[in-house]
């Protein structure tokens, strides 16, 4: 008689209430469905695999042990949180991540009280802990602060900032670190040997002793079942000296898939009244999935795939990557310039740095997660000769702002900034989106500030500012692939403050900073159908502007629009600063500025998103029929 299939124990569990009424013998079968699960919802949605399926037991261990969502648990990153939004009552919409209307790809407040603290952004989850921790604390209310983080997200100094001020937090604080050896890519420094050296030289101890130097250094009684357990577990010979020199109880390190190791420790944790506590588990990027076990990112960030044969559904040929282009076009340059040094920080293949490394492999660094350390290591490397292209998301150069206007800009060295990920990104949402960068770096003195409109342009200006040696430089593009336009194998220095016109006409001007572009020059040909001959611009430069261009197109056009894909304080703002300070404007010339609109924008699509901010070439139609009907009264006239 075949055995009746096991009742999904998952489906018995909405929340973790629902998740600690099981026995704990039968937590290792809801791993492994909470496991599956997840494949398949990725599967289907395409995001964040390899992190997440290395946390599997560590999540239901950590619901199971910890009062959850009084005990407020934060995930560092959060990328890694599908399985821990499973267990919190959104496994109905996990095939809606990362879309439009859809769950999050990362932990966010708005979403759940099972989200204390929104994450994206790496290194945030100690210090966030900690002032839950202490807030409790001072109000006398139960509630630890939890975090998980990774060995990667551990190599950026905020993470130190916050352990350094972690002691006042006593026992309410536990810092789970979850090792997996990885970062996006293979991880790098001092820290990631010191934990390889950690766990890898820790002999094989019975759980038993790991069990007495627990209780020992925690004053505490053995938690019964951790002296019953006849696991064994890697044991500890350096120890976390280094946690715990900074204050730290540590504890580990710990086999982070077996939960007859987790769960002992963690309720010792949860019961000691020692702490703060650092749980060191070790974990493998990728856990049961073949594919992603198999892979050398594990799995880090997927599109759709088939869960059968792990093939991901990714576009294949059409135009490059620009992240690649500017890898391939200063691999070249650095060919002839021994100057050309390339600094990542834990992004190599989404920068295109990887790329560079592939070529020039003793002038390419990894800094880790550490962009701060990353722009000031390269404005040491401009100050004494060399060219630096420091290739950073725009999103993360944000971390790095003091650095590029203290180290940088006052001193006007020679550091190159390839800013990728400008504007809108997609699925990532709000916390990755490029939306800044024109707006903190044209405010700067000395800087250059420079937007591609397309590969090739991106092109010209890496090579542009590889010869620019006057001072700051950036030049930013968009996620994913190019136009398709070709990419000349000559390489043209662009002249610094200078546009080009793209298209000429005479009664509306339109002035495209980046990849608006294409958008621009559609709107274009709307106008021209109406009769309204239309001059497009690409002006290339957020500073310093092409202000002879500038002049030009406001004394010989009717209309004049900017159009970038930037926040206010952009370009827009740079010419109407002009043309105010120019007396352009008293004239009663009509200028509008199209910009990214005044709100975080959710995770969608990239064209939806623009939809949204009213970027696309409609948009630019309406703006300029609209402000041929305001009168010189600035009063809008009845639609013709
Ligand atoms: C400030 C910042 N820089 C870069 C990133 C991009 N990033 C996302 S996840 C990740 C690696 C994180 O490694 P780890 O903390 O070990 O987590 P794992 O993926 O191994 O679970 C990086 C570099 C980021 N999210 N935040
Ligand atoms: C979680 C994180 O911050 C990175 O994985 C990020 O999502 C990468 O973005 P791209 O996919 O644009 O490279
Ligand atoms: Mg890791």
């Amino acid at each position: 008689m075949s055995e009746r299939p096991e009742t999904p124990l998952l489906d018995q569990v909405n929340l973790p209430a629902d998740l600690r009424k099981l026995e704990r013998g039968k937590l290792r079968q809801l791993a492994d469905e909470l496991r599956t699960e997840m494949i398949d919802a990725v599967g289907t949605t395409g995001g964040h695999l390899g992190s997440g399926l290395g946390v599997v037991e560590l999540t239901v261990a950590i619901h199971y042990v910890f009062n959850t969502p009084e005990d407020r648990l934060i995930w560092d990153v959060g990328h890694q949180c599908y399985p821990h939004k499973i267990l919190t009552g959104r496994r109905d919409r996990i095939r809606t991540l990362r879309q439009g209307g859809g769950l999050s790809g990362f932990t966010k407040r708005t979403e759940s009280e099972y989200d204390p603290f929104g994450a994206a952004h790496s290194s945030t989850s100690i210090s966030a802990a900690l002032g839950f921790a202490v807030a409790n604390k001072l109000q006398d209310k139960p509630g630890r602060g939890i975090a998980v983080i990774g060995d990667g997200a551990m190599s950026a100094g905020m993470a130190y900032e916050a352990m350094n001020n972690a002691e006042q937090a006593g026992n309410r604080l536990v810092v789970i670190l979850n090792d997996n050896d990885m970062s996006i890519a293979p991880p790098v420094g001092g820290l990631s040997a010191y934990l390889a050296r950690v766990v890898s030289s820790g002999e094989y101890l019975g759980l038993r002793s790991l069990a007495s130097k627990v209780a020992k250094k925690m004053h505490r009684r053995i938690h019964s079942s951790l002296g019953k357990a006849e696991e064994f577990t890697r044991g500890m010979v350096t120890g976390g000296t280094l946690f715990e020199e900074l204050g730290f109880y540590y504890v580990g390190p710990i086999d982070g898939h077996n939960l007859d190791h987790l769960l002992p420790v963690l309720e010792n944790v949860r019961d000691s009244e020692q702490g703060p506590v650092l749980i060191h588990v070790v974990t493998e990027k990728g856990k049961g999935y073949k594919f992603a076990e198999q892979s050398a990112d594990k799995y880090h960030g997927v599109s759709k795939f088939d869960v059968i044969t792990g093939e991901q559904k990714k576009s294949k040929g059409g135009p490059p990557n620009y992240q690649n282009v500017f890898g391939e076009t200063l691999a070249k340059l650095a060919e002839t310039d021994e100057r050309i040094v390339a600094i990542t920080a834990a992004m190599p293949s989404g920068t295109g740095v990887d790329k560079f490394a592939a070529a020039h492999p003793d002038r390419s660094f990894d800094v880790g997660i550490a962009e701060q350390h990353g722009v000031t290591f390269a404005a040491g490397l401009a100050a004494q000769g060399m060219r630096p292209f420091a290739a950073i998301y725009s999103t993360f150069l944000q971390r790095a702002y003091d650095q590029v206007v203290h180290d940088v800009a006052i001193q006007n060295l020679p550091v190159r900034f390839a800013i990728d990920r400008a504007g809108l990104v997609g699925a990532d949402g709000a916390t990755h989106a490029g939306s800044f960068d024109v707006t903190y770096l044209a405010t700067l003195p000395n800087m250059v500030v420079m937007a591609a409109a397309d590969e090739a342009e991106l092109a010209h200006m890496t090579y542009t500012a590889a010869e620019y040696d006057d001072g700051p430089i950036a030049f930013r593009y968009p996620r994913g692939s190019g136009t398709g336009v070709e990419i000349p194998e000559k390489l043209e220095k662009l002249e610094i403050g200078k546009g080009r016109i793209v298209k000429h006409g005479s009664k509306v001007a339109i002035l495209s900073l980046g990849t608006r572009l294409g958008e621009a020059l559609d709107a274009a040909e709307q106008l021209e159908a109406r009769g309204l001959s239309t001059t497009v611009a690409d002006m290339r430069f957020a500073k310093p502007l092409d202000t002879a261009l500038i002049e030009k197109a406001m004394r010989d056009h009717d209309v004049v629009v900017t159009i970038e894909e930037a926040a206010i304080g952009g370009l827009g703002a740079h010419v109407l600063t002009f043309a105010s300070d120019s007396g352009l404007l008293d004239e009663g010339l009509k200028v509008r500025t199209m910009r990214l609109p005044d709100i975080f924008q959710d995770q969608d699509d990239p064209k939806k998103q623009y939809d949204e901010a009213g970027l696309n070439a409609a948009n630019i139609l309406d703006t300029v029929l609209a402000a041929l009907r305001h009168n010189s009264a600035g009063v809008e006239e009845a639609r013709a």
